[in-house]
């Protein structure tokens, strides 16, 4: 299966729109692949999306994003991982959504960001949480759908494999404070899920945070296969999914998993 990680340089000096316009050009142009993944709130970008709301905050099915991204899908015939938008829900609020679109352009699933960040402000005070757990089967493996922060949980992503999933797509807007965080725990939920990890997220500064880039995937061995630099970037690769079976055959630690500690 090929995958294209853009890692978009997110700043203030473009405008939401303009960034919408390019974001569309740089996913026709990976057509040949077969997932093109964006990151996190990159209209605003994660750190000053505070200053956008409500105003950027948009539909997840006829929202200038979603709009764009669905065509952008269509043209270059991928599934896209449009990344996160801040979604408007009516009387619910506001959430951090994920977007992903089929070769055809239509709205496959939403994914609504569980684990909020910001302790007591940004998105954190500002948003609802998702509760959902969500996966989704393409016809080279089963991807199971997780927001930045949420790296940090790994309950989540073992309910994600639970659920099948067998590559664990990760759109951020990670800080470059924390890199090493961010590098540890894709390792970690590779090795600990025997699943790939394809974690994508911004370049450039915003909200006043310098961002970490270095998107990264991880085999379900826990190896590197590809990581990007602190700037604007595209990681392009074929990865061999029979690795996840074989992996989780020749080597079967999740079937050793021990359910319900606490109450035992
Ligand atoms: O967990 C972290 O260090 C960063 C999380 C984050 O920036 C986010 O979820 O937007």
């Amino acid at each position: 299966m090929r995958v294209s990680l853009i890692q978009l340089a997110v700043d203030a000096a473009e405008s939401p729109d303009e960034r919408r316009e390019r974001a569309a050009g740089l996913v026709r142009a990976e057509s040949g692949s077969d997932l093109v993944v964006l990151p996190e709130m990159w209209t605003t970008g994660a750190f000053a999306c505070a200053d956008f709301l409500p105003g950027e905050a948009e539909s997840p099915t006829d929202g200038p994003t979603a709009r764009l991204m669905s065509a952008a899908a269509r043209d270059a015939g991928v599934w896209l991982h449009a990344g996160s938008i801040i979604e408007q829900a009516g009387d619910e609020g506001l959430f951090n959504t994920s977007l992903l679109f089929t070769p055809g352009g239509e709205l496959a699933r939403t994914y609504r960001k569980i684990h909020l960040f910001g302790f007591d402000q940004g998105e954190a005070v500002l948003m609802s949480a998702g509760r959902e757990v969500v996966t989704a089967e393409l016809p080279e493996t089963v991807i199971g759908l997780a927001t930045c922060y949420d790296l940090r949980f790994p309950e989540l992503f073992r309910a994600l494999v639970d659920a099948g999933a067998e590559t664990l797509v990760i759109p951020a807007g990670w800080p470059a404070a924390r890199r090493a965080h961010w590098t540890l725990l894709a390792r970690a939920r590779a090795v600990e899920d025997q699943a790939y990890v394809l974690a994508v997220g911004t370049a450039g500064t915003n909200g006043g945070v310098e961002q970490a880039g270095h998107s990264i995937v991880v085999d379900p061995w826990g190896e590197v296969l590809a990581e990007a630099g602190a700037g604007e970037e595209i990681l392009r690769l074929d990865l061999d999914m029979d690795r996840v079976a074989r992996t989780r055959k020749e080597f079967p630690a999740l079937r050793n998993r021990v359910l319900g500690l606490g109450s035992l």
